[in-house]
């Protein structure tokens, strides 16, 4: 028997919803595997413990992470309490940089029985592969001045080690699947940085002449994960607009709440973390309708990491088809609850 120690970090708003409903459809597929079993240990760190503790987690918090096999963690961010970029910065962006996630990865899948927005969605099944370690989320900057003559900088940062790694990623992924990687580029507008970025770009490609690419700039190519999805295998973008590209990716879907993510560690120094794309939407925290869904396919992503891939495709086949029998929370057009999406999960895992 296989021992998984996951640690576990609920966060705030929905995530503490939807992470006990993927923690029991995660011990249900280990049952039905019969060779692996979790061990789960919860941390309460939050924006409810920063106004206890005047931080989002204690100071030895990463110490006590990083002897676990991966992190799961739902969403942080009460922005009504604590403003965002301390809650976020100071736990789930610091987990991402601190244990060096350099990469995030984020599929997006036509999905059966969710109504897309798309008014005849394609089969379509990407992958964004969104640089997770710099760019326009880079502590570089400040602040000077008050009043009338204030100003703030804030710089982006393009290494050529990061810019590269996250290519080779996206170009070995494209290599396992259709054969295709789109750049997400603007190097119309941002004069230094993305035309770097182009360059690294052709650089990389002479590695994988088998990989067919293509360049496109992020407005057009946010039009087009709307228009033409289909059309898309694997996508590589900047830290900000892989960001955004995903929320795309989930709108594009039938919903924000059904999307999943990797924060994939590449060295082996430390874990990676698996946490949805959505986040704590305070807006339904409490009401019992979460959709359980992007936090279990981010589950299924974690068996994945860990080699359980037969398992995980199941998980995903049965999700779907819970979707497919309309089963579904209210986000996506259904009236269950998160309860009872997760038991149907569990119920028809089990058979
Ligand atoms: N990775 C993370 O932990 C992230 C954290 N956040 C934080 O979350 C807080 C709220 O941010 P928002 O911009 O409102 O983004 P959000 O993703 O929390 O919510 C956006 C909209 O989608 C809905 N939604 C999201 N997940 C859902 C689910 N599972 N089921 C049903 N509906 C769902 C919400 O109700 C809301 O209307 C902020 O503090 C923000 O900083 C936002 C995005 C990512
Ligand atoms: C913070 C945020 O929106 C994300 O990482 O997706
Ligand atoms: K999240
Ligand atoms: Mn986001």
């Amino acid at each position: 028997m296989k021992l998984l120690e996951v640690a576990v970090i609920p966060g705030d708003g929905i995530g503490k919803e939807v992470v006990p409903a993927a923690l029991e459809v995660l011990n249900a597929a280990a049952d039905v595997h019969g060779g692996i079993s979790f061990r789960f240990d919860s941390f309460p760190w939050s924006c409810d413990y920063y106004e206890q503790h005047g931080k989002m987690m204690p100071e030895d918090g990463l110490q006590t992470l990083q002897n676990f096999e991966a992190v799961f963690l739902g969403a942080v961010g009460d922005p009504a309490r604590v403003p965002d970029h301390v809650s976020l910065w100071g736990l789930l962006i610091k987990i991402r940089r601190e244990f060096q996630q350099v990469i995030n990865i984020r599929p997006a899948k036509y999905f059966r029985g969710l109504s897309s927005p798309l008014l005849r969605p394609n089969d379509f099944d990407l992958l964004v592969v969104r640089e997770n370690s710099e760019g326009e989320y880079s502590e570089i900057g400040g602040r000077l001045h008050k009043g009338d003559d204030e100003i703030a900088i804030q710089n982006a940062v393009f290494t050529r080690k990061g810019t590269e790694r996250a290519m080779r990623y996206a170009f070995d992924l494209a290599r396992k699947r259709r054969g295709h990687l789109t750049s997400a580029t603007k190097s119309n507008g941002i004069v230094y940085s993305m035309p770097f970025w182009d360059e690294v770009f052709k650089d990389v490609h002479k590695d994988y002449p088998d990989v067919q690419t293509t360049s496109t700039h992020i407005d057009a190519l946010a039009a087009f994960f709307v228009t033409k999805p289909q059309v898309f295998d694997v996508v590589v973008a900047s830290n900000l607009f892989g960001d955004i590209l995903t929320d795309i990716g989930a709108a594009i879907m039938g919903g924000i709440g059904i999307a999943p993510a990797a924060n994939i560690n590449l060295n082996g120094k430390y874990p990676s973390m698996f946490e949805p794309v959505h986040g704590s939407a305070p807006d339904i925290y409490g009401l019992g309708i979460a959709n359980p869904i992007g936090q279990i396919w981010t589950a299924k992503m974690m068996l994945d990491h860990f080699g359980y891939l037969e398992l995980g495709q199941h998980l995903l086949d049965v999700v779907e088809s819970v979707t497919y029998d309309g089963i579904k929370t209210k986000d996506i057009g259904g009236s269950a609850t998160t309860r009872e999406v997760t038991s149907e999960i569990i119920r028809r895992l089990q058979k």
